[in-house]
């Protein structure tokens, strides 16, 4: 699976770590910055991660901020994302199983790298339940 990775300076330090723990997990992985902890913006990383994933470059991205709030609300104008805010495995799960997430945001301030690993782990894992969820989400994607 190819994986679009971008942050700000709030989740540079568990971005870096990302990347090796996903190349370590055998992912390949477009890291789309930036390159250092110093202040950014994050709509600027949110939007190649975004488009990467829109356009079939990437089949997943990852977007470390704060609080993963602005990162979320960036990706999601790009039409074709469905990103989600998630800071636990179980709504990780929930975004895939229910509403096929393709891009998830982290945050680097209030959770910690294990668990942001844990959540990955099962954002990566878990297959959408399709069902009654996929009129649903086709409807979303209607918004677009
Ligand atoms: O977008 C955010 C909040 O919704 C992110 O958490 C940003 O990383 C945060 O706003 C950056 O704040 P800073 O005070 O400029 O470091």
């Amino acid at each position: 699976m190819r994986v679009s990775i971008g942050s700000d300076h709030a989740g540079f330090e568990q971005k870096q770590a990302l990347v090796d723990y996903l190349v370590g997990k055998g992912y390949d992985v477009i890291d789309r910055g930036p390159d250092s902890d110093d202040r950014v913006d994050y709509p600027d990383y949110a939007s190649p991660v975004a488009h990467d994933v829109a356009d079939g470059t990437a089949d997943r991205g990852v977007l470390v901020c704060g609080t993963g709030i602005g990162m979320a609300m960036a990706a999601d104008k790009v039409p074709g994302v469905r990103a989600a805010n998630i800071i636990n495995p179980e709504f990780a799960a929930l975004c895939r199983e229910h509403n096929d997430a393709n891009v998830i945001t982290l945050s680097g301030r209030f959770v910690s790298l294990a668990e942001n690993e844990r959540i990955l782990d099962t954002f990566f894992a878990t297959d959408f339940a399709g069902g009654r969820h996929a009129g649903r989400v086709q409807k979303i994607m209607q918004l677009d």
